[in-house]
């Protein structure tokens, strides 16, 4: 069934990149071609979004990683949201995975997170996603639901903000969810949406799906009606991210 929501690809870059390799991804990007009927953001390492930004076209947004909950102070090591926006992005990504289970970042944080971003007017992909164990327990609802609500309840402007969901088990493991398993999980966290914020929210917020996306499952994962793009690691450094961004392309 269409609908209206623009689907949205990000290319995540965690700690990856040098300026020889980002000149590669920059020149693929810019060769596209690139489906106009898509959002494209990509998310280098912080030290690389001033250098990324003045080279790519102005059709790729660019996106932190992460940010600290204030905008400047005595926070060695951190980046603000301002201090991103100050060099072009206009997304951050909040509550990766690897930021909740390798930095050991609390559904709290993220939620002080979220509220700062949108504050400085940045939008936010926001990440949630179960791991195996919680999976194979049947708790993956649980803990999206749990992991969404402290988000939702920063959330002063919905249309900044794109869900991402990971299952964590799927994340840089070739393993990814079926795109049954992912339509099920986005079609539920839609009508969590809509029973716990909004019917218009519900119908307007970008769910999309990350965990092992490649050129070759993308297609198929894009047919499912609640997936409204993708969050890209791997695949993102390679010219398959073009196929990835291009895969409701007839
Ligand atoms: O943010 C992106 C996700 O962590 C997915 O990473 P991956 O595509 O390498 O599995």
């Amino acid at each position: 069934m269409a609908n209206e929501r623009k689907f949205f690809v990000g290319g995540n870059w965690k700690l990856n990149g040098d300026r020889q390799s980002i000149d590669g991804i920059i020149q693929f990007l810019n060769a596209g071609p690139l489906d106009e009927n898509t959002e494209v953001v990509v998310s280098p390492p912080a030290i690389y979004l001033d250098y990324v930004k003045s080279k790519l076209g102005a059709s790729v947004a660019t996106s932190a990683q992460n940010c600290y909950k204030l905008s400047k102070g005595a926070f060695t090591g951190e980046n603000s949201a301002a201090m991103a926006k100050d060099v072009g992005a206009t997304w951050v990504i909040l509550g990766h995975s690897e930021r909740r289970h390798v930095f050991g970042e609390t559904d709290e944080l993220i939620g002080e997170k979220v509220k700062h971003v949108l504050s400085e007017g940045l939008g936010v992909i926001a990440c949630i996603g179960e791991k195996l164990e919680e999976r194979e327990a049947n708790q993956t609802n649980d803990v999206v639901f749990r992991q969404t609500k402290s988000i939702a309840a920063n959330i002063s402007d919905w249309s900044r903000v794109v869900l991402a969901y990971e299952p964590v088990w799927a994340i840089g493991t070739g393993k990814t969810a079926t795109p049954d398993q992912a339509q099920q999980v986005h079609k539920d966290l839609r009508e969590w949406l809509a029973q716990n914020v909004s019917a218009e929210v519900a119908k307007a917020c970008r769910i999309i799906y990350g965990g092992s996306v490649s050129a070759g499952n993308c297609r198929e994962l894009a047919t499912k009606g609640d997936v409204d793009g993708f969050l890209v690691g791997g695949a993102s450094l390679k010219p398959d991210f073009v196929q990835i961004i291009n895969a409701r392309k007839a």
